[in-house]
């Protein structure tokens, strides 16, 4: 196919020396790489490496939207970033952020794809058949005139990419595009990229921490280390080869090239002893049924996940459990005592909760405070000590003073996450613990968690995560159509093709292995 975008003598991209900081300290440090032929990029490294900070410098945002500083320069297509005018380096280098929802200005689709072409000052006359094509490309025509905030998590990304579509970028860069998306939209989204690609001719950067479903696409692997400089640039089988860097610096490699994988002993306790009741549940948000007829029960010391589709039902349940929200319809028993019926303070003792969004946790101004805060509160001796621990665990020493809003998306949800840790409560709801989480941290966390379980924790976990389902829970829930389709053991999941297809979920990638060289049906 005729290249879409002409190729003058310049490289797509140069990046020469470039640093960039907040007064004294360097987030950037001295990176030098050109982008050219490359269809497919992935940009990886540690949680807090620097990775979106580089997105946001690439489009001209950084350092002007901030009080940042820069050295060295960024050259597209051979013209220095500060030479553009305000706002056109964007349209060439679109950037999709981590959270599509902060990118929504308009409450329906094609309003804000209208909103996109009008800054672009594209005449009315001409704004129908773009948006009409744009989501005939991505697939979306048929939600043209829906609801933003009433869309699945992965039509939400599919209008976030088509609103950056509609700039005709040269070069995409995707941040963690896939981390909020169930199992079957995540590999969906995938190939859409792929497609829009090929179509386009457009070059594509890919920010993400788990290589494993674009693989098959990289031609080139550039990895960030901890201190913000460039850790390695080559071939995806050359960079993921060097097995003793990727694990000290705490990135993920993928599957395929790991050693086979010993399942993790999964605890099943012997305990029957019940912590949780739940009998004919139902919720709704107006006139839509959210989950109904939900009866199970769990039991203590139980690591249990629940999974689903975008929008299943997941977070819903898992905040009546921890009656964050009230049910119209059902009985809860925590304990052995109606939920209803236990004071504010005591659940709270017995409990944890880790939202999906982190931010929506935080309530102090410095990371420190956030791990102190709850400590305090239950007139704990040591928080000191305690404090330091948690800061060495989950890697957040050098931000201990930082204020938690300024943190990258992994650090953010590692305090979210250590906040909830300290203790031993009977219970830990975790919503999407790990998403966005580097290799070293989610193995960290992971310890915690199970180390919490086998002093008798129950640990509850909504999750995407296939392979940690796998690996560690004992039991999974699985929610499709507003009703709890499945509950039992993984391995026996595993065996229900027409349920996982129903349900939007995945073989996790030693069964898949399995079923590749014929040892499943
Ligand atoms: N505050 C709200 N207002 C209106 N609708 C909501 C609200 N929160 C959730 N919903 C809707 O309720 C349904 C269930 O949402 P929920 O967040 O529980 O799903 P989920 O399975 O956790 O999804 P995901 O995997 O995308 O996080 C979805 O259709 C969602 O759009
Ligand atoms: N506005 C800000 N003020 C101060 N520090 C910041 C600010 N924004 C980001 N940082 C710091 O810059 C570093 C890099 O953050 P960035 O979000 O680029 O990392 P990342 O590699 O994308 O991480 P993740 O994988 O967790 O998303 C982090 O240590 C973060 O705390």
């Amino acid at each position: 196919m005729a290249e879409k975008h002409p190729k003058p003598n310049f490289p797509l991209l140069e990046v020469e020396h470039f640093s960039f900081g907040f007064e004294e300290q360097a987030l950037l440090k001295d990176l030098s790489f050109t982008l050219q032929k490359e269809a497919f990029t992935l940009v990886g490294g540690a949680s807090g490496s620097g990775k979106s900070t580089l997105a946001l410098c690439l489009n001209g945002l950084y350092p002007e939207a901030v009080e940042g500083w820069k050295q060295g320069s960024i050259r597209f297509r051979g013209k220095e970033a500060e030479e553009f005018e305000k706002g056109s380096l964007s349209q060439k280098i679109g950037v999709v952020f981590q959270d599509p929802e902060s990118q929504f200005c308009m409450m329906k689709v094609e309003d804000e794809l209208a909103f996109v072409l009008e800054n672009q000052k594209v005449p009315s006359s001409a704004m129908e058949k773009k948006i009409d094509s744009v989501l005939e490309e991505i697939g979306m025509t048929a939600h043209k005139h829906d609801v933003i905030h009433e869309l699945s998590g992965g039509q939400k990304q599919k209008i976030a990419l088509a609103s950056i579509l509609l700039m005709q970028p040269e070069l995409l860069v995707l941040d963690e595009p896939t981390a909020n998306l169930d199992p079957v939209s995540s590999v969906e989204f995938i190939e859409l990229v792929n497609s829009v690609q090929r179509e386009r001719q457009c070059r594509v950067l890919i920010i993400e921490h788990q290589p494993d479903d674009w693989f098959p696409l990289l031609e080139r692997v550039l990895l960030l280390g901890r201190n913000g400089s460039i850790l390695a640039d080559g071939s995806p089988y050359d960079i993921y080869r060097s097995k003793q860097m990727l694990f000290e610096e705490g990135i993920h490699i993928p599957l395929f090239m790991q050693p086979p994988e010993t399942l993790v002993e999964k605890q099943n306790p012997d305990c029957r002893e019940e912590i949780l009741k739940v009998k004919g549940l139902a919720f709704f948000r107006g006139e839509k049924t959210i989950l109904s007829d939900v009866d199970f029960q769990l039991n203590k010391g139980e690591f249990v996940a629940f999974a689903g589709e975008n929008g299943a039902g997941k977070s819903t349940l898992l905040q009546l459990l921890a009656r964050l929200i009230q049910p119209q319809k059902g009985h809860i028993v925590f304990d052995g005592k109606p939920l209803n019926d236990w004071g504010e303070g005591a659940l709270r003792q017995k409990s944890g909760y880790v939202f999906q969004n982190p931010e929506h946790q935080f309530i102090t101004d410095s990371v420190d405070e956030e791990l102190s805060f709850g400590m305090l509160m239950n007139e704990k001796t040591d928080v000191k000590t305690r404090v330091e621990l948690l800061l060495k665990k989950f890697h957040l020493k050098e931000h201990q003073h930082a204020n938690p809003f300024s943190l990258s998306g992994g650090q953010k949800r590692r305090l979210s996450v250590a906040a909830m840790l300290d203790d031993t409560p009977d219970i830990l709801f975790f919503d999407e613990p790990t998403f966005g989480q580097d290799a070293g941290t989610t193995e960290e966390l992971m310890k915690m968690v199970t180390a919490l379980q086998r002093e008798g924790t129950t640990i509850i976990f909504v999750t995407h995560d296939m392979e940690l389902v796998d690996r560690y829970c004992g039991r999974v829930l699985v929610l499709s159509g507003s009703r709890l389709a499945f509950n039992g053991e993984p391995e026996k999941l595993w065996g229900r093709q027409e349920l996982l297809k129903q349900a939007r979920l995945r073989l996790p990638f030693r069964k898949r292995e399995e079923k590749a060289y014929g040892i499943v049906d």
